[in-house]
């Protein structure tokens, strides 16, 4: 199958540093590819030449064939969704009204039943009905990484980008969260690009893993194949075992090399 998102030789850097070096990786519709590597390795900087927030030194990003620097931002905003690592409160709102802002893309000068119906089934997916009057001010860190999700899917797009929408989520809400993106991924042919730090969360959400060191490609494929013992101890520098629980992958540091 021919990829529905491609990022094709994508270099970026800071001044004269350089922070991705010919990036390449390809997703199939509804792929979720898991974005990994250690702190500074460089994936929100590819998160956001994807989101075309960065642009890129050289290469591309491509999406169904388009790229996406010749889209406009309100195109984009109809095809790419992004939950940022955190989101800094702008003005003040309810969870109800800043998920509505998920429509904004497709909405006219005033949100219709469709818009107001999507928001309020994805408050209820993501079983934040009950927060749905509540200032987002008043918020527990999680609950409100809870709504940017939801904000995020409300906007109904092609593409979801997430970059640790995980971070600040219980054990509990962390599986559940991710259950219901891969469930919406599946049921609307959504492609997601997911940077997250938690391994086995990682390995067991993605489709396909994306390993980056200090801006570079160390491995791309299945879990099992991109995260050995020996790549962990090399890219993360601490020793690792790594097993199966209940057929779930368990990622064990016990030494700093
Ligand atoms: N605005 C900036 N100006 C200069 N350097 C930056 C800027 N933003 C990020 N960097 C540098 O670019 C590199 C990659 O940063 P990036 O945020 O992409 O890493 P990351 O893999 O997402 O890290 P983390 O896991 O800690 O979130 C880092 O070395 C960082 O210090």
């Amino acid at each position: 199958m021919s990829d529905y998102l491609s990022v094709d030789k994508v270099s970026f850097g800071y001044g004269s540093r350089p922070v991705l070096r010919e990036v390449s990786v390809g997703l199939t519709k509804g792929d979720i590819l898991g974005l990994i590597g250690p702190n500074g390795a460089g994936k929100s900087t590819l998160v956001r030449t994807v989101l075309g927030l960065a642009t890129p030194s050289s290469g591309r990003i491509l999406l169904d064939g388009h790229d996406i620097r010749a889209m406009s931002p309100k195109v984009r905003a109809r095809r790419i969704a992004y939950v940022p690592q955190s989101s800094p409160l702008s003005f003040p709102a309810t969870v109800f009204e800043t998920c509505l802002l998920g429509r904004t893309p497709h909405m006219g000068a005033s949100p219709s039943r469709g818009d107001l119906a999507v928001v309020e089934d994805m408050l209820r997916r993501l079983r934040l009905e009950d927060f749905a009057f509540r200032p987002m001010s008043e918020l527990s860190g999680g609950e409100r990484q809870r709504v940017m999700l939801a904000r995020a899917l409300a906007q109904e797009t092609e593409v979801l980008v997430l970059d640790e929408p995980t971070s600040a989520l219980d054990i509990g809400n962390q599986l559940f969260t991710l259950r219901v993106v891969a469930e919406i991924a599946r049921e609307r042919g959504v492609t997601a690009l997911v940077a997250i730090h938690d391994l086995s969360l990682a390995a067991r959400f993605s489709d396909s893993l994306l390993l980056l060191d200090k801006g570079a490609v160390v491995g791309h494929g299945n879990w099992r194949s991109t995260l050995t013992e020996q790549t962990v101890r090399d890219v993360y520098g601490v020793n690792v075992e790594i097993g199966l629980l209940r057929d779930i992958p368990v990622f064990a540091p016990h030494e700093l090399t």
